[in-house]
């Protein structure tokens, strides 16, 4: 996940390829209860793992059911089938809405003691509407802290309620109650048939249609009549389907649904793949694939899965604008926003006014963002009109405030494709973790950018002055990657002499050789070369001298060169070395020349190694790293010297921070965003 301030996409060219996106957290823990509740084992596919399936499975174990692994996102749940659930019991839910809910009701309907509590949030979350609808049928709850919040303590005697009146419920405030109640009451309908009434006019009826459809795939048909009374017949009974694979989150999907539409294919295979979810989905925000098609996608898809491409210029390239009433897919529909900006003249978006009461103000929002853009919008209480920069040249780089909404966040990083090749900066784009918590990987894996475009710090300069403690920070606060490619010589050197090869003249082509096949891996902090862990053995003062001695070879030089071009990913990277900007990425935008005096070098390096448990005398040192600083400046290939264009930075007298400050403000500088007037 990036939790950086910000995340600078540069300018996208294309995407293409599969993905499988997670499963949906509501119907995680829909599925998990309905599972419990069934005669038979269900295997469960691609589950959520979240905090909030975690309690739910948990609880579930407690009440006696059996969870197993079956293998990656899979679990096997042995449902009760009619068996008391385990009790006495205490189950803590965390802020599960989606647990806290539904398991109430079922418990209550089971019988037994159980007390059900949470975080503290997790108590100021109402649930008196439900508490009432199982207290009119004559189930035992009580409030053990403040009264219509949980913690909840239920005492019900086994047996099932006579139920001769319908069951009433509030619609009008949550339509969690109702579904708490729909996936709890069929443990009451063996003889009598249930009749659930809403009380007001019923919200979000896209949730309770996905309830319904899970039920029918546990066995249990439900009656509705306009949303308002549903019944469950006599003999119902909760049968397990076997197995049964969790939807991802539809609205999820849109977003590369979208990217598919508007980046073209470089190579094969053509267009976005989406697993997880397909056109069959229960989900309602599956109709913004509707959407999409009307505004040029091409989209074919069959059961879990979808696959996008962009229509051929003039057939739906540029898209189509569109006016639409997007009422059915609110969530969703902020996708079309952006999808907007490639469209050829103004779309508008209607009866979005639902839009302005979600985790912000999401018009504003999407205004705010799409004007920084250079798009031309209007907007009014309960709806969006956007018109995209008219040339490619009317773009502008914008920095896009997301506040704190995961969905205003994972739009704006489709804007990364403009026509004008400019980067796009996401502010705190950490906030998709509310439902994503790996978009961006997810969208990175699959875009493509020319080499040239991805942006590169080097950061070179003599041993001990800090160069990678330095480029390793700027790589975390930038989201970028890392390129130790010290650590990559050093390996080399290692490998070497484990093989036999002393680090001299005579063994070069040998040396180069086996450089070309390195099998040197970074995992995090980790350097490992093929399975073994060198994470330590390279830091050695030995090791780094037979680095010196190995890196003065061309041939070694030459066969590592592609290795390290390899780490130049989306989003970026941070390079540190001797030769980042004077050899291996010439096109740096930004290159550091990092240096300090050899008695301050000598003082740090002295400092790390004893902290690290190696033994060192700061003159021997001193004289060491002077040495190696004369080697490497004075080989005949990429010699240790700065760049033309490098900026010299002698940080003897500077600290870690800020030395990363100097050098953060220097590439915030050449960013083309106006960060200060932007905010
Ligand atoms: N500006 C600085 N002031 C004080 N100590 C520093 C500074 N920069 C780095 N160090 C310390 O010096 C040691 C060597 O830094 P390192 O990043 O390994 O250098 P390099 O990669 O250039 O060989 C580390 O222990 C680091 O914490
Ligand atoms: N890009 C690079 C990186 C390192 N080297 C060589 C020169 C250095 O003496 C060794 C070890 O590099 P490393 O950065 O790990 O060494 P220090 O931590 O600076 O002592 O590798 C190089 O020639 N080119």
């Amino acid at each position: 996940m990036f939790d950086t301030a910000f995340l600078d996409l540069p300018a996208l060219s294309a995407a293409g390829g599969e993905v499988h996106l997670p499963g949906s957290k509501s119907i995680s823990n829909r599925v998990l209860l309905l599972a419990a509740l069934s005669s038979g084992s269900t295997t469960v596919h691609d589950l959520l793992a979240s905090d909030d399936t975690r309690v739910m499975l948990d609880a579930l174990r407690e009440i006696g059911c059996s969870v197993d692994a079956a293998g990656g996102s899979s679990v096997r749940i042995t449902g009760l089938g009619g068996r008391p659930p385990r009790s006495p019991a205490k189950l803590f839910l965390g802020n599960a809405g989606t647990a806290m809910r539904p398991l109430t009701a079922a418990l209550a309907l089971l019988g037994g003691e159980f007390e059900l509590s949470g975080v503290a949030r997790m108590h100021e979350r109402p649930i008196r509407d439900l508490v009432d609808a199982l207290r009119q049928i004559g189930c035992r709850i009580d409030y053990l802290g403040t009264d219509g919040y949980p913690p909840l303590r239920i005492v019900q005697t086994p047996g099932v309620p006579a139920l001769t009146a319908p069951i009433r419920v509030r619609g009008d405030v949550s339509s969690q109650f109702l579904t708490a109640l729909l996936m709890a009451l069929p443990l009451a309908a063996g003889t009598q048939d249930i009749v659930i009434e809403v009380l007001g006019e019923l919200i979000s009826k896209p949730y309770i249609a996905i309830t319904l459809a899970l039920l029918a795939r546990f066995g249990i048909v439900v009656g509705q009549q306009n949303w308002q009374r549903f019944t469950i017949a006599a003999g119902s009974r909760y049968q397990s389907p076997g197995s049964i694979h969790v939807e991802a989150d539809a609205s999820s999907a849109s977003y590369f649904v979208a990217l598919g539409a508007i980046a073209s294919s470089a190579c094969e295979p053509k267009g976005i793949t989406l697993r997880g979810v397909g056109l069959d989905s229960i989900q309602g925000d599956i109709r913004f694939v509707d959407a999409a098609r009307a505004m040029g996608a091409v989209v074919t898809g069959g059961p879990n899965w979808l696959h996008i491409q962009r229509a051929a210029p003039g057939q739906g390239w540029p898209l189509r604008a569109i006016d639409m009433d997007c009422n059915h897919i609110p969530d969703a529909a902020m996708t079309l926003a952006v999808m907007a900006l490639y469209a050829q003249g103004s779309s508008t978006l209607r009866n979005i006014a639902s839009w302005r009461v979600k985790e912000t103000d999401r018009i504003a929002a999407m205004a705010t963002g799409l004007r920084r853009l250079g798009a031309s919008v209007e907007e009014g209480a309960d709806f969006i009109r956007i018109t995209p920069p008219p040339q490619a040249r009317d773009w502008k780089a914008a920095s896009i405030p997301t506040f704190d909404d995961h969905r205003v966040a994972m739009c704006f990083s489709l804007a990364a494709f403009n026509p004008a090749g400019l980067p796009v900066r996401i502010q705190d784009p950490g906030c998709v973790a509310k439902t994503f918590p790996d978009y961006f990987e997810a969208l990175l894996a699959l875009a493509q950018a020319p080499a040239e475009r991805i942006p590169v710090i080097c950061i070179d300069g003599p041993t001990a002055s800090g160069k990678g403690t330095v480029a390793a920070a700027l790589a975390r606060q930038l989201g970028y990657h890392f390129l130790d490619s010290g650590a990559i010589y050093r390996v080399t050197a290692l490998a070497a002499v484990r093989a036999g090869l002393a680090p001299d003249a005579g063994n070069e082509a040998r040396i180069a050789a086996l450089a070309q096949t390195l099998p040197v891996r970074f995992a995090g902090d980790r350097v490992l070369l093929g399975s073994d862990d060198v994470s330590q053995a390279i830091r050695t003062e030995e090791v780094g001298v037979n680095a010196s001695r190995v890196s003065a070879m061309p041939a070694v030089r030459a066969a590592l060169v592609a290795l390290q071009h390899g780490f130049l990913r989306l989003p970026g990277l941070v390079a540190d070395g001797r030769d980042m900007g004077t050899v291996i990425f010439p096109q740096a935008p930004l290159k550091i020349y990092l240096t300090a005096s050899a008695a301050r070098r000598a003082e740090r390096r002295h400092k790390q190694l004893i902290s690290k448990g190696f033994s060192a005398s700061i003159g021997d040192l001193c004289a060491a790293l002077q040495a190696r600083d004369a080697r490497d400046g004075s080989r005949s290939v990429a010699p240790l010297t700065p760049a033309q264009d490098a900026l010299v930075l002698d940080n003897s007298d500077l600290t870690i921070d800020e030395t990363v400050a100097r050098v953060l403000a220097e590439w915030q500088a050449r960013q083309p965003f106006a960060v200060s007037a932007q905010g």
